[in-house]
Parts: C-alpha cells; structure tokens; sequence
C-alpha cells in the first residue's frame, strides 16, 4: 500500500477505537485493575497515537541528493518487514498502539505479544485493525509468556524488536536479537527523580508529585518515585502530599470516582509489600498507607488492593529509594543546593525520566539539561502526548516510540547511487 492508502487505514482504525472508547476501557480495566477514569485515557492515548502515525504514513519520504556530473543519488524510505512487539501489562492496549502504529505507517507487519496476565484488550485491537481494512496477517496477536517471548525474538523471518518491560528481560532480549542482528527498541524500568524547588507553585507540585507517583497503582515504568524536596518546604509540601495521598479514592476500578484500583495479582501486591516492610527496617517512616486495603463489597474481598504509601526519612542507599518498586510508594528525600541534588537524582542506573518544579526558568532548563533521562518534564509530570518521543537512557533501554523519532526504528534507509556518465574503471 501506499502511504496515503496506509493512512486511511489506520484513520478508520483510530475512529473505531474513539467510538468504541467505553466499551474498550471497561475492558482494559477489567484485564489490568487499574481505574475506568484512567482507562478513558489511555484508550485516547492509544487512538491519538493511530491518528498521528496515519497522518505521518503519507509524508513519509527519501531525499535527493545531486552529485558532480549530473549523476545523483536518493534514499528509500523503507519497512523493515515482521517486527515483534512484546508489551508489558501495565498499559496492554496503550503500548500495543505505540508499537503497531509506528510500525503500521512504516509499511511493517507486526507480530505482538502481550503479557499473560493481561492478554485481553490488545485481541480487540487486532479485530479493529482487520475493520478497518489492515490486510490479513499484518497485525497478529499471539498468546504466551518468556517461552513464546522467545521462539518469536529468535525466529528467523523477524525482523526487529521492540520491547516493554524489565531490565532482565530486556537484557535477554537484547542477546537474542545480537544473535540474529537484529535492531531492538527497548521500553525499560526506571526510578526517576521529582526535583521540587522550594520557589515552586506549591499547589501545582503536590498534583505533580501524586501524578508522578499513584497513576495505574504506581505500576508506571516513568514514574517520579524518588521525590526530592529542597529542605525549606519539606514539612509544607510532605503534610500537603500525604493529606492527599490518604484521599485518593481505592476499590471497584469499575466505580466512577475510583482513582486506584487493584495491582496487577498476589505475588506483585506481596513483592510491593516486601520493598515498604524492607523500607521500615532499613530507618524509612511509613507516613502514610503502605497496607492492605479490603473493600467493603463482599465480592472484592480477595482483591489486590492496597492503600499508596508515602516514605519519609530516607537515604539515598535505601534499596525503596534504589530499586524499581512498580507499586504505589513514594519516597520523599530533602536537598539543600542545586548541585547537590542534581548529582543525587543521577546517582541511578536507571535513566528514563525525570521532572522538576520550579518558577524560575533558566533554573527549570538547567535541571533539565543536567538530568541524565530521556524524558523530562518542567512542572508536570506523566503526561504523554503522543507527539512527543519517549525513552531512556542507560538501564532504561534505548530506540524511541512517539514522535517524529519513532519512524527511525521502524524504517530502514537504502540508497541508491544514479551514475549519468560513463563508468571511470580502475581496470
Ligand atoms: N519504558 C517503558 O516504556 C515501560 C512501560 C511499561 C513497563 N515498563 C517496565 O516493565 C516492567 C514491568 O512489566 P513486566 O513485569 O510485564 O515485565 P517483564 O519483563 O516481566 O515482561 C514483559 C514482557 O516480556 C515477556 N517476556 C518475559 N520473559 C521473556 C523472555 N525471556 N523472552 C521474551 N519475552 C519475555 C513477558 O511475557 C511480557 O510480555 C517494569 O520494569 C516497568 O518499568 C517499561
């Protein structure tokens, strides 16, 4: 097809999913636990992200290049062929449309797999890919866990990689595509810095700090985790977030004013659990939350809930402030100069986002510039604008998705060299 015909396809794409937003985030809800009002979001996420790569399929182009003699050359835009998409269970219809768009507009096939404990909404998506006139076989969902993960990065015929999930298994993934040269993206983990500024808009840096911390039960790869608070407003600004935080409506994800639903299942919930006991051993205070929480309806009584957690008193070698915990805790950590904390917010292996509030503007793009992430964000966070790359640095993983930048690890460039003269032979 053509760019424009590829366009089309994926425009009709994106009005399906936008007419059929209810019923596909009742479903996301349902296969993750997160809230119908976060889910709402995540379905226009997802078909903002079909709209933007349809819009760019069409303009996608090579370049002309004169060369001396009136000979030139020109590059092809072109696909790559069958890229694998492996999607963590975090935002399972998300990360598939962040996956099979760009690869889409690219003129790619993709095969994905989603992860086992949610493996139901990205199977809608595929049938509205096949409604909306993507040829059969283009889009395939297959079903599984590591082993399928790996029989599909191995395969011969595949052509690239893109992978959302843990550093290990991004490292694994990583050795099977060396095998094979093929090129990988990599979504990985993070444990990103919050920089709060004591000159910050106070109201505006508490919804920051709970954005960056409480959205899809703190499961959130980018997630401003480690919130550093300049000294002066610690005590203003951690009574403020833990008020809020003991707020935050927990239970039936399906209930309209619910804003946290359940982790994802048992061992998760017990491993989120291990980090804060782990935490309060180690000299952090539970200054909120942090324990189970039994919904009064009968039929959830067994479900994954608990309520988020907010730390105090901590140090920057805690392993709740080093290791990626992927659940609802915060910890709050005091700086005192600029220098000191920016060396302490890279003072991780992790690399994949990063924020700070602040009023003063020449402070706010310094910090930014010095934050060794590649996403950052200047008083807000967890926004995704699908206009916009995403993606780490160091153990954070590397490639891009969103944006004009994503085009780069879906396409390949081939060159061709046009001689208009007689060949000058060295023979
Ligand atoms: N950077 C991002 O964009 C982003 C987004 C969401 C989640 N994450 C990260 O994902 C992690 C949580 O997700 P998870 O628990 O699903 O991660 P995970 O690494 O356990 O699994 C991710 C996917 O890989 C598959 N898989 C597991 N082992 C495999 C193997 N050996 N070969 C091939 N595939 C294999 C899984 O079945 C699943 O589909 C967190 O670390 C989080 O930070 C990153």
């Amino acid at each position: 097809m053509s760019g424009m015909e590829r366009c089309r396809v994926m425009l009709e794409a994106a009005r399906i999913i936008r007419e059929q937003r209810e019923e596909i985030a009742t479903m996301e809800t349902i296969n993750n636990g997160k809230s119908i009002f976060e889910a709402r979001v995540d379905i226009d996420i997802s078909w903002q992200c079909l709209e933007y790569y349809a819009g760019l399929a069409g303009s996608l182009a090579g370049e002309h290049i004169q060369l001396p003699g009136g000979s030139f050359g020109y590059t092809r835009r072109e696909p790559l062929g069958v890229c694998v998409g492996i999607g963590a269970w975090n935002y399972p219809f998300q990360i598939a449309c962040w996956k099979s768009g760009p690869a889409l507009a690219c003129g790619n096939a993709m095969v994905y797999k989603p992860s086992p404990f949610t493996p139901i909404s990205v199977v809608r998506l595929a049938e509205i890919f096949t409604e909306a006139g993507v040829p059969k076989g283009l889009f395939n969902v297959v079903q599984g866990g590591a082993a399928t993960g790996q029989l599909l990065c191995q395969h011969p015929d595949v052509a690239k990689i893109s992978f959302t999930g843990s550093v290990p298994t991004g490292m694994k993934i990583m050795e099977m595509a060396a095998k094979g040269i093929k090129p990988v993206t990599l979504e990985l983990g993070g444990k990103s810095p919050l920089i709060i500024f004591s000159d910050a808009d106070l109201e505006n840096a508490v919804k920051g700090a709970l954005m960056a911390n409480f959205l899809t039960q703190g499961e959130v790869c980018c997630n401003g985790t480690r919130v550093f608070v300049e000294r002066k407003i610690l005590d203003t600004f951690t009574k403020e977030v833990v008020k809020r935080t003991q707020k935050i409506k927990i239970g039936d994800p399906l209930l309209e004013d619910t804003r946290m639903g359940a982790l994802i299942n048992r061992p998760h919930l017990n491993r989120v659990q291990g980090f804060i006991k782990q935490a309060k051993e180690q000299g952090a205070e539970v200054l909120c939350g942090g324990d189970l929480y039994v919904p009064d309806d009968p039929k959830l009584k067994n479900g994954y809930y608990m309520r988020p957690c907010v730390l105090g008193n901590c140090k920057d070698d805690m392993t709740c402030v080093k290791e990626e915990i992927f659940g609802p805790v915060m910890a709050i950590l005091p700086f005192d100069t600029e220098e000191e904390v920016l060396e302490r917010a890279n003072a991780t292996k992790f690399g994949l986002a990063g924020g700070v509030f602040t009023r003063d503007i020449q402070k706010a793009h310094r910090v930014v510039a010095a934050l060794k992430a590649g996403m950052c964000f200047i008083n807000n966070y967890n926004v995704s604008p699908v206009e916009l790359p995403f993606g780490g640095y160091k153990s954070s993983g590397f490639g891009r998705e969103n944006g004009r930048a994503a085009i780069e690890y879906y396409s390949q460039l081939k060159t061709v060299c046009v001689e208009m003269g007689d060949v000058e032979s060295a023979f």
